[in-house]
């Protein structure tokens, strides 16, 4: 992939949220034209309270500023092995960030969790999951690859997204769309993730990473070829051009790669 991801920097996350807001509805309008839905797999950690400053904000009015959400189909990027409603499930974050504040004339996304009778085997939970997209993905023809109309993911510290760790042998990952890892370096140890094949694959990847704590981070993994192994750096390198980064100006301060002005 040649042409380098797409950085946009606000001043403010208000100013990034309203811009996420924009991108997330121009991948609705076009997954709509598409197929008449709009699939998507969200993160958690800091990306849930984001996404819901950006979506709940009032709209201007026209179809194109709405969230249409009884067309959204949302599956999850990467999923704890815990109850939906512990504090470290992804569903659960969503949930109270996002899911539960939709405004009913809004409609209503349909959401996929992750089967809970399978927690204590993260294997099974991972293969359900697969199953889960099989039949939203593929319905009755095989896909080689599940097409995600947008998939949003945050950026951990150390460079990882989803559950994708840097270093870790699930990077190297090329048959399961969703795979399991017992040994988590950030807690919980037990999870599930997209794999990055399936991240790669999508139409549309998105990054949100705002505050001075992903500075440095962001700095190794937009500037330097160190940056480019760790698994954000990894989407980068393999989906190019599909890939957008919204930040904000404390976490980019000092960053050369160059910035883009509008979408
Ligand atoms: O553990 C996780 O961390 C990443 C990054 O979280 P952030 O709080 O640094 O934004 C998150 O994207 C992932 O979904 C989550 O399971």
């Amino acid at each position: 992939m040649s042409k380098s991801p797409n950085l946009y920097s606000d001043s403010s996350v208000d100013e990034v949220a309203a811009r996420l807001r924009k991108y997330v509805l121009n991948c609705q309008k076009a997954a709509l034209s598409r197929h008449e839905k709009f699939q998507i797999a969200v993160s958690g950690g800091s990306l849930p309270a984001t996404l819901s400053k950006a979506l709940l904000a009032p709209d201007d009015g026209t179809l194109d500023d709405k969230p249409q959400f009884s067309k959204w189909e949302i599956f999850f990027a990467d999923e704890r092995a815990v109850p939906l409603d512990h504090e470290d499930s992804n569903y659960g974050l969503l949930k109270k960030d996002l899911l539960d504040k939709i405004p009913p004339t809004s409609g209503s996304p349909q959401v996929f969790p992750v089967n809970v009778k399978m927690l204590d085997n993260t294997q099974e939970l991972a293969d359900q999951y697969q199953e889960t997209l099989m039949s939203s993905f593929a319905g009755k023809d095989s896909v080689r690859l599940p097409l995600f109309d947008l998939i949003l993911l945050g950026c951990g510290p150390d460079g990882h997204t989803c559950s994708l760790f840097p270093g870790h042998d699930l990077l190297r990952e090329t048959d399961a769309w969703v795979a399991p890892i017992e040994d988590s370096p950030k807690p919980p140890q037990r999870r599930i993730t997209l794999t990055l094949p399936v991240v790669t694959h999508a139409f549309k990847i998105a990054f949100v990473a705002t505050g001075g704590g992903k500075k440095d981070i962001l700095k190794k993994i937009l500037d330097t070829d160190e940056g480019r192994s760790l698994p954000c750096g990894l989407v980068n390198e393999q989906a190019g051009e599909k890939v957008s980064w919204f930040t904000d100006a404390a976490a980019t301060e000092g960053i050369s790669h160059p910035r883009r002005g509008s979408l």
